[in-house]
């Protein structure tokens, strides 16, 4: 079913309208801060919008300010949260977990009990079903959680930050499968990790501030970034001039502490250690280097940055439509 957002929280700064076409994956991708859970939370129904309406299919979920006010609760909803912490019942085994779903929608026990064992199928966790979810690693509870959200058969999946509690082991395997279940769910992604985003995606949306900076096809908008707040978060720098986009990955930079033909003139803002590089800021543009290839430069210092030219991405500049 497609979900149709139009809406705002003043408190916290959020104003956003995105559409997810029925059985779509939008990534919400965006800085700290910049109100990706709160846009969750306003589509779950754990936060109220103080305007604008939310819309799944032909069903108005909330509408506030001049335009009426209507709210469905979020046990109405029929959408589905799965966070970062499973959140299991604990006194439940497995089995019945995923059976919640269906038992408050009235299924028979019996009934409740064989569609849990066909999620619990799907997402590879049978032979957990008659465990307690304090017996499970982290990736078993997970994939259990989500099992027990797609059994409430939601019209639309919430996702926030799934892996991020994850070890990094067992991330691929779920992020696989969530890419096969989520086929035909109507479903909305928060992720710090493109990978996510490459993985689960159809559509992304950039979130800054509180706004939509950009939204598109994930393999557009991964490739050809038209805003600085898209190319950041999707780990390009990105310069325009006359009328066209170069992007380019930071680790394509090279740094030179003396004047070079055709680099870039800039100073040093800030040197950020990153495990086996460092990331050199410099304005709006980042170098992620090999520690031999920075050498004696430190914050303040002149350098030229350079890009091979079969590293840049150029594209034209577009108009973009709010
Ligand atoms: N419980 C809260 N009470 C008041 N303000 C909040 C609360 N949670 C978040 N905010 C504010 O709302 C804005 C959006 O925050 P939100 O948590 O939605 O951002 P986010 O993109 O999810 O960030 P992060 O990536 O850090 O999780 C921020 O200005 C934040 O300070």
């Amino acid at each position: 079913m497609s979900l149709e957002i139009d809406v705002a929280l003043s408190s916290r700064g959020l104003a956003a309208r995105l559409a997810v076409a029925p059985g779509e994956t939008l990534a919400v991708l965006g800085p700290n801060g910049s109100g990706k859970s709160t846009l969750l939370g306003l589509v779950a129904g754990t936060l109220r919008p103080s305007d604008g309406t939310l819309r799944l299919g032909s069903t108005t979920l909330s509408a506030a300010g001049s335009r009426g006010a209507v709210w469905v609760p979020p046990h109405r909803r029929r959408i589905a949260l799965l966070a970062q912490d499973p959140c299991l019942f604990p006194h439940l085994d497995v089995a019945d977990n995923v059976a919640f779903g269906p038992r408050s929608a009235r299924r028979t026990r019996r009934a409740a009990r064989a569609q849990a064992l066909t999620w619990l199928d799907r997402v590879g966790a049978t032979q957990l079903a008659a465990r307690r979810p304090g017996t499970l690693s982290g990736g078993q509870a997970q994939r259990v959680a989500l099992a027990r959200a797609l059994a409430a058969e939601p019209e639309v999946l919430l996702l926030d930050e799934p892996f991020a509690a994850l070890d990094v082991d067992a991330t691929p395997a779920l992020r696989t499968l969530l890419h096969q279940v989520l086929a035909d769910v109507t479903t909305l992604v928060v992720t710090h990790d493109l990978i996510d985003a490459v993985v689960l995606a159809d559509q992304i949306a950039v979130l800054d501030a509180g706004r939509v900076a950009e939204t598109g096809p994930a393999n557009v908008l991964l490739a050809r970034p038209q805003t600085q707040a898209a190319a950041r978060a999707v780990g390009l720098n990105l310069v325009t001039t006359g009328g066209r986009h170069q992007a380019f990955r930071p680790s394509a930079v090279r740094l030179e502490r003396r004047a070079v033909d055709g680099a870039l003139a800039a100073r040093v803002d800030a040197i950020e250690p990153h495990g086996d590089y460092v990331r050199v800021r410099c304005g709006e543009l980042l170098a992620d280097l090999a520690p031999a290839d920075l050498g004696p430069t430190t914050p303040g210092d002149q350098v030229w940055l350079s890009v091979p030219p079969g590293s840049v991405q150029s594209y034209p500049e577009q108009t973009l439509t709010a």
